[in-house]
C-alpha cells in the first residue's frame, strides 16, 4: 500500500491539478491532498477558504478509484520546520508530489522522496489565469472540473473574487 501527499493552494482546483492527481493515482493507492495557505482567504491570491477548497477537491474526485484525504495546512513563518508541521497534521505518506521548487527543496532536505510531473497545458491551466478570468467575466469554467463550477456557484464565488480584487492591493 502506497500513500502519496500532494500540496497546493488550489485557488481554485483546476484541470492542471486534476491531471496531476490522475497521474499520481497511477503510482499510489491513497492520496493526501494538502490544502496549502489554509489560513488565508478573501484575498486576490487566495480568495477561497480551506473549507471551500475541500469541497472543490472532494466533489471533483468523487468518481475516482482513489482514497483521498484533504488536510488543511496553515503557512508558517519558518520554512525550516514546515515539513515537520505537515507531518504533524497529515496521515503518514511514502512520497510527496509538487512542481513548486521551494516545496521540492524543503521535502528533499527533510529526506522525503518527492516527485515532480510535467506541467499540463500551463499557458492556461494556472490558478492566476483562472482567477483573472473569474474577475473579468471570462471563460473560467472550461479550465476547471464541472464540480468546481458548481461549488463556486453555490458559494457566490465570482461575487467574492470580484469584490476582493477591487479592495485587495495584492490583487492577482
Ligand atoms: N497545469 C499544471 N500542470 C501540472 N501541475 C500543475 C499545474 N498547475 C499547477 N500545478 C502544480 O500543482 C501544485 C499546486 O499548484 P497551485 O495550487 O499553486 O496552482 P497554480 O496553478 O500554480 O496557481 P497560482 O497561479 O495561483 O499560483 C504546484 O506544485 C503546481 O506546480
Ligand atoms: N513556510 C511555509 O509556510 C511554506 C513553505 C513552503 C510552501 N508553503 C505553502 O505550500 C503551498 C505550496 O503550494 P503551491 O505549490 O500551490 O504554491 C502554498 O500554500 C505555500 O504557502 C508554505
Amino acid at each position: 500500500m502506497t500513500r502519496g501527499f500532494y500540496i497546493g493552494r488550489f485557488q481554485p482546483f483546476h484541470n492542471g491539478h486534476l491531471n496531476m492527481v490522475e497521474q499520481i493515482a497511477e503510482d499510489v493507492d491513497e492520496l493526501v491532498l494538502g490544502i496549502g495557505s489554509a489560513d488565508d482567504s478573501h484575498t486576490g491570491r487566495n480568495p477561497f477558504t480551506a473549507g471551500e477548497r475541500i469541497m472543490m477537491l472532494t466533489k471533483s474526485l468523487v468518481d475516482y478509484d482513489l482514497v483521498t484525504y484533504a488536510v488543511p495546512i496553515e503557512d508558517l513563518e519558518r520554512n525550516s520546520v514546515w515539513v515537520s508541521h505537515i507531518q504533524s497534521m497529515s496521515p503518514d505518506f511514502d512520497v510527496a508530489y509538487s512542481n513548486n521548487p521551494l516545496v521540492v527543496q524543503l521535502f528533499r532536505e527533510a529526506g522525503i522522496e518527492i516527485r515532480q510531473s510535467p506541467m499540463f497545458n500551463r499557458d492556461v491551466l494556472e490558478g492566476t489565469e483562472v482567477r483573472e478570468r473569474m474577475i473579468n467575466d471570462g471563460d473560467w469554467e472550461s479550465l476547471v472540473p464541472e464540480a468546481v463550477v458548481e461549488v463556486v456557484e453555490e458559494m457566490n464565488g465570482i461575487e467574492r473574487i470580484q469584490m476582493v480584487s477591487d479592495t485587495d492591493s495584492n490583487g492577482s
